[in-house]
């Protein structure tokens, strides 16, 4: 198996660090390797940086020595606009001093957790994914992105993938079943030829590929027939909207109710508990039960070899494990008069219920439209959770986001190379990276509110957490085994107790008078969940990992238009503005904050501020439309009277 992502060598950049910190008691070697830039370039940066600062404070002397008589309000303004580009540069420079790189080490991994008879230790991950709506965010992506993590390459019984559809759509519950059959072909084939990415989708949309297996014409055959076969599962997928109307206008021919209220049909003949075609009482956007449902159950944990082809089967799938990880649909309540809480919302559900279903110690999230793009990124992040070093510590692993479709001048900035490779690579030497909201792998502990480790003070109590957790035994109880690290996924038997419980989880009521949304859970009440969340983390003590490796672990979508840019950026600085003027303000965070963390959410929450100064700035030149008066020097004066 080619080690896609053991690239710590050294580079004109980064040299590697000496591990001189092992804990005496531990033989394990290091299951990454940390890079720091050369000094030979971080020396001179960090004088560019002093120099710069005493030729900003030299200015501000100058400025006031020299006060403007003519105008002093216009003076006094742009000193406060000097004053807040200064302050900002400055909040932004000083987390940046000691950029640092993690290389995960795949081999020690493989080494330490894994053996040549096929024992395994990895522990389980369980993997959400969140959707809202089958156009607004084609589905397309959405079963690209399942796809992805089904075919994975993590051991399939420690891996279980949630979709939680926001929408309650029929679409997205039938597409999962389209999902899961074509999964049955999809995922033997992408092990057996180790092919990458394990999304169809961009994996057929190679123009040019090199194949290194050995089983070269057998390639070629079953890639020819697989593409076949994805070309028809996107027409069922396509037609879903169309198989679904047809099919509940014919139920409802037969079974109008008497108010003429048209219901949503299901395959089986029964009616759809989400949301309806025709929206109806009780099933709108907004207003409907919730449902969970088990679409794969867990696996064996003995490898299903497949068989050799045959007349009936084309594909030789002998020596290949034909096990599928879980599956499940989850769709929670919603009830007029609550605040749903978008996304935030939709993950402490899918926390809650996932506990009762696998209950993984780490878990990972995703948007529909990011796919895994290289299958190894799970083991990469375990390299840093189950670190003997400090290990038990890191909250979570934040990797970068890389966008597909954009234009290759990248106009409206979605790549973000200075943020992305910059700023998280510098956090990346503080505490860590703050939570981007996707591509993140988890530590439950953290979600669940615990303090780190380092800093917890007894063992970890659940008795009594009926008031912070909710009223849920089942729940409370599965709370100690989820968090811890060693554990694989627990098996499943979804008595009809465990059915009633996990729908008491998902109603709209369960969180009434709780912790969530506040200590436990992703954080509501603002439109930037993934820095507050992250941000509460952090202020207990936890530390996260920056993981940026070769190829991208998880690719996305990004807005190409200018419009949905504008908003998206909108809705963040709106978000960070809140953070700042809320408790989750950096400055009351607590001792266990990294000073210059602080710093580092001080900045992320007061940057758009600077839009007001450069707006000002930009109108000061044209002031004298207004008052008809010279306040900034006429330029080009003697140009201008040679013409005149
Ligand atoms: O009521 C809702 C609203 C949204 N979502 C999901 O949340 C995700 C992100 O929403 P989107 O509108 O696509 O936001 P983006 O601006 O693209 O997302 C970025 O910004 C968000 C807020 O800062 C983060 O949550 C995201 O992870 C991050 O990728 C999507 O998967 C949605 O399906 C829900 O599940 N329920
Ligand atoms: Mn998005």
């Amino acid at each position: 198996m080619p080690n896609r992502i053991n690239d710590a060598k050294e580079s004109d950049v980064w040299v590697a660090v000496k591990e001189g910190d092992m804990p005496a008691d531990s033989s394990r070697p290091l299951l990454f390797r940390t890079m720091k830039v050369k000094g030979s370039i971080l020396h001179p940066y960090r004088l560019l940086i002093l120099l710069r600062l005493i030729a900003i404070v030299a200015f501000f002397i100058w400025r006031i020595r020299r006060r403007n008589h003519d105008g002093v309000w216009l003076w006094a303004m742009s000193m406060v606009g000097d004053v807040w580009f200064g302050f900002s540069w400055f909040l932004n420079q000083l987390p940046k001093l000691n950029p640092i790189k993690r290389v995960p080490d795949l081999t020690a991994i493989r080494d330490q957790y894994e053996s040549t008879t096929g024992e395994c230790r990895l522990p389980g991950i369980d993997v959400f994914v969140t959707t809202i709506d089958p156009v607004d965010e084609p589905i397309l992506y959405t079963v690209n992105s399942i796809l992805s993590i089904l075919a994975t390459d993590y051991p399939v019984e420690k891996h279980a993938c949630y979709l939680s559809d926001d929408g309650g759509t029929l679409v997205h519950y039938e597409a999962m079943f389209e999902v899961a059959s074509f999964a049955k072909l999809w995922v033997p084939f992408c092990r057996k030829h180790s092919v990458e990415p394990r999304a169809p989708e961009s994996y057929f949309g190679v123009k040019r590929r090199v194949y290194t297996g050995s089983m070269q014409e057998e390639f070629m055959s079953d890639h020819r027939r697989v593409r076949r076969e994805y070309q028809e599962f996107k027409v069922r997928i396509d037609s879903l909207f169309n198989t679904i109307y047809q099919r509940s206008e014919a139920y409802n021919r037969k079974n109008t109710k008497e108010d003429g209220v048209k219901a949503t049909w299901m395959a089986d003949g029964t009616q759809w508990p989400g949301t309806w075609i025709e929206q109806a009482e009780s099933h709108r956007k907004g207003q409907h039960a919730g449902i969970v449902k088990v679409i794969l159950n867990q696996p064996s944990h003995k490898p299903q070899p497949g068989s050799a082809a045959s007349i009936d089967n084309p594909f030789n799938f002998r020596n290949v494990d034909m096990r599928l990880p879980m599956l499940v649909y989850l769709s929670r309540e919603k009830r007029p008069g609550y605040n749903h809480q978008k996304k935030a919302g939709a993950m402490n559900a899918m926390l809650r219920v996932s506990a009762l279903l696998s209950n993984a110690p780490f878990l990972i999230n995703f948007d529909c439209d990011h796919y895994i793009n290289n299958s190894q990124a799970f083991r990469a992040s375990m390299c840093f959770m189950l670190d003997p070093c400090d290990g038990q510590n890191t909250a979570f692993v934040q990797f970068p986001q890389r966008f597909d479709d954009i234009d290759p001048t990248d106009r409206y900035a979605n790549h973000n190379r200075v943020f992305f490779d910059g700023t998280m690579l510098s956090l990346n030497g503080l505490q860590g990276p703050s939570y981007l909201g996707t591509g993140t792998m988890f530590r439950r502990a953290a979600l669940y509110g615990m303090d780190p480790p380092q800093w917890r003070v007894d063992n970890i109590n659940v008795a009594d957490k009926a008031k912070q957790y909710g009223r849920s035994t089942l729940f409370i109880h599965s709370m100690l085994d989820g968090v811890n690290q060693e554990r694989s996924l627990t098996p499943v038997f979804l008595e009809e107790s465990v059915s009633n419980e996990l729908t008491t989880l998902m109603t709209c009521a369960y969180e009434d008078g709780t912790s969530w949304g506040r200590d436990v859970g992703w954080v509501y009440n603002i439109a930037t969940e993934d820095v507050v969340t992250g941000f509460r983390i952090h202020r207990q003590g936890w530390r996260s990992i920056y993981c940026s490796i070769e190829a991208a672990a998880f690719r996305g979508t990004a807005p190409i238009n200018l419009t949905e840019r504008l908003l998206q950026v909108l809705r963040w600085s709106g978000g960070s503005l809140e953070m700042f003027f809320s408790h989750s303000n950096a400055c009351l965070a607590g001792p266990r904050m990294h000073p210059l963390q602080r710093i580092a959410y001080l900045n992320m929450s007061t940057y758009p501020i600077v839009t007001i100064f450069i707006l000002a700035y930009n109108l000061f030149p044209v002031m004298w439309l207004i008052s008809e008066q010279f306040y900034i020097q006429r330029p080009f004066s003697s140009y201008i009277s040679c013409t005149s």
